[in-house]
């Protein structure tokens, strides 16, 4: 098994790519990744989990709650959690699985990043299973001579000025299963979405591109994917937000999750196989024209 986390950014040119590992929140190691121009991610290795993402002119695009505990074994509230082996409570697993509450590790001889990326800083993380994992879960993400089947999602926190101001295009009248309905199916009427109450849905059988436009910030979020069908947006509004000790009673109103997901139709891989999920972020300016679902090529003549 094998997932990608790449955050790009618009550096074109020049000086050597870094990364620093450094002592984050409660003494925990994250990643440090900046870009020529100036943008920059950070990732714990506690979760494999980026915790950051700043533009060029050091904005912070991702959401992160202030109550965030960044304390094991709980996951950290907000960024890019790593739901795997399994999505949501879709399993016997505990919820969104384990891989967001286990240390990965740095790959020191990562296979060569993919040259239609923009990005130059890059850092590949592994997590193998421990011991106790293969207990409750025992099957090698590795070498084991068998198949295992598992769900998926980078539950991605994004920022955002004001929830009622968010529009998401690219998921209109698809079907999704409704987590507030017992996960039933239904189909999605009308326009681009817009939120003025609690969401939490698994959109089927996506596009690979969705836009999250942001009229307030002047900001459009474009969310690239391959290997990963589905999408999830989540929103846990007023009321459920009060009920999470990890997340402040009016975050809700900053944030939208957006994940790219495999939920619906679980992957299995048989002995040899491996499987790549990849999510990609942009951020755009708002005067990127919807429809026209093309970050690069608006970053490039921009
Ligand atoms: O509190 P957790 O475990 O991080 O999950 C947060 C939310 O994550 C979303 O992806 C799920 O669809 C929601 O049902 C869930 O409430």
């Amino acid at each position: 098994m094998s997932a990608s986390e790449k955050v790009p950014s618009l550096a074109s040119s020049a000086p050597p790519p870094s990364f620093e590992l450094r002592k984050g929140a409660n003494g925990l190691d994250k990643i440090v990744l900046r870009e020529a121009r100036g943008s920059s991610a950070e990732v714990y290795l506690y979760g494999g989990h980026v915790t950051s993402w700043k533009n060029d002119h050091g904005a912070e695009l991702l959401f992160v709650s202030s109550k965030a505990a960044f304390k094991p074994p709980k996951a950290i509230r907000g960024g890019i959690p790593i739901c795997f082996p399994q999505f949501g409570s879709h399993g016997s697993l505990e919820q969104h699985g384990f891989a967001r509450n286990r240390f990965w590790r740095v790959d020191p001889v990562p296979p060569p990043i993919p040259t239609n990326t923009l990005s130059k800083a890059f850092v590949d993380l592994i997590l193998k299973p421990s011991e106790e994992d293969m207990k409750i879960w025992p099957q090698s993400f590795e070498f084991r001579l068998r198949a295992f089947t598992f769900t998926f999602a980078y539950h991605t926190y994004l920022s955002v000025s004001d929830i009622s101001e968010v529009r998401v295009e690219g998921l209109e009248t698809l079907d999704y299963l409704d987590n507030l309905q017992n996960k039933e199916r239904f189909t999605e009427q009308g326009d681009a979405l817009t939120f003025e109450s609690e969401v939490d849905k698994i959109y089927l059988s996506t596009p690979t591109k969705i836009a999250i436009l942001d009229h307030e910030k002047k900001r459009t979020f474009v969310l690239r994917k391959d290997g990963l069908p589905d999408a999830v947006v989540w929103n846990p509004w007023d009321k459920k937000a009060k009920a999470m000790a990890d997340f402040g009673d009016d975050e809700y109103k900053h944030m939208l999750c957006v994940e790219a997901a495999a939920v619906e139709k679980p992957i299995t891989l048989k002995p040899g196989e491996e499987w790549k999920g990849r999510q990609e972020l942009s951020a755009v300016p708002s005067s990127y024209c919807s429809g026209q679902l093309d970050p690069q090529r608006v970053l490039q003549s921009s």
